[in-house]
């Protein structure tokens, strides 16, 4: 039974203009998420995210389709229930949503205030969370004397404080340096390590989806158009929103403008060969390729890790007669991906 179960979800919006079309924010969408995930959801501005978010922790009610989270019907519980159903979610946001006037020890107390917790029990879970983000040191501080990687800190010590199930995380690096993405999603990481916590991590960047998710699904105007294992999507995305994603990340892949150059610069024809760990070694297309009498070059390429999984792009100018090639590239293509691409 998956942690969070959506089923052919749907949210519209009345038009903001008298007699418009009204407007599909998420359009049929249908996931599985297991406990222990990291699932992203990737997808440009507008394709659905937050709504997404808004409707799993029950923010807003769908319009159609059933949402179970944590075996309870959400669209169909009442307002008393669902208040205590998202004390097991915890949400960090890309502008931290910390307050202002409170210290962050005040902040990450707040959660378990409001849920009425005894003060020592309240204490001592501050204490244990602050030393979890490393900020035992700022506890008396207020959020503006931070950098925004410690204000984040902050947030997902909040968001952790009643021990939730789940943990939503809605653009949370989208404001932060590279280097303090990178920090702050080794923590995340480590809360879904050390706690068992199920992640939905919400992102318009791949890399965040490549450091951290262990699963992702691909919006496009309000739909799922793909998804699937991390590994899977990245080394052979299926639909060309998927591919746009994965092209900002993956190295091997020459674009358009530089596949012209590759074909001013070089003979012969251009082959893009793609491997994915368990495929036939490097070697054995080479030896292929020099077998059959064929005289070839690699002229661009990269080797990616996705999870520990190896997957890459070699792109070969490849000369020698067409018959000859053909019939090495159609012995090659048994085993890899072969794509003729100039
Ligand atoms: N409360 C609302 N009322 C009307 N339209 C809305 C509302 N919330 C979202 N929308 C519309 O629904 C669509 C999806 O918006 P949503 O914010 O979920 O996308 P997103 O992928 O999270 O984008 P962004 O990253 O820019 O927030 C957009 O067309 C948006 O204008």
């Amino acid at each position: 039974m998956p942690l969070v179960a959506l089923r052919d979800v749907t949210k519209t919006y009345p038009s903001p203009e008298k007699g418009g079309d009204q407007i599909v924010a998420v359009d049929g969408v249908s996931l599985d998420i297991e406990a222990g995930d990291v699932y992203g959801i990737i997808g440009y501005s507008g394709a659905g995210k937050s709504t997404l978010v808004r409707l799993i922790n029950a923010l807003e009610p769908a319009t159609s389709g059933s949402i179970v989270v944590d075996d309870t019907d959400i669209t169909s519980t009442p307002e008393r229930r669902l208040r205590e159903m998202r004390l097991g979610i915890g949400m960090i946001f890309q502008q931290f949503n910390l307050f202002n006037s409170k210290t962050v020890w005040k902040n990450v107390a707040y959660p378990l205030t409001v849920a009425g917790r005894p003060k020592a029990e309240i204490a001592a879970r501050v204490d244990e969370l602050l030393e979890f983000v490393g900020l035992t040191d700022k506890a008396r501080s207020y959020p503006d004397q931070l950098s925004g990687g410690q204000k984040q800190r902050v947030g997902i010590a909040r968001a952790l404080a009643t021990s939730p199930r789940i943990l939503l995380a809605d653009e949370a690096t989208s404001a932060l340096d590279p280097e303090t993405t990178q920090e702050v999603l080794a923590l995340l990481k480590r809360a879904n390590r050390e706690f068992g916590i199920t992640m939905i991590v919400i992102t318009h960047e791949m890399d965040v989806i490549q450091s951290i998710a262990t699963k992702v699904a691909v919006m496009d105007g309000g739909r799922v158009v793909e998804n699937g294992d991390v590994f899977d999507v990245f080394s052979n995305p299926q639909v060309p929103s998927s591919q746009r994603f994965v092209s900002t990340v993956v190295k091997g892949i020459p674009s358009p403008a530089e596949l012209e150059v590759l074909r001013e610069r070089h003979t012969g024809r251009i082959v893009t060969i793609s491997f994915r760990d368990g495929d036939a070694s490097q070697a054995a297309v080479f030896l292929e390729l020099a077998t059959a009498g064929l005289e070839f070059e690699l002229v661009y390429g990269g080797i990616n890790d996705i999870q520990g999984r190896a997957f890459g792009h070699l792109t070969l100018a490849i000369r020698g007669t067409d018959d000859a090639t053909d019939a090495a590239l159609a012995r090659i293509a048994e085993r890899v991906d072969v794509t003729e691409v100039a």
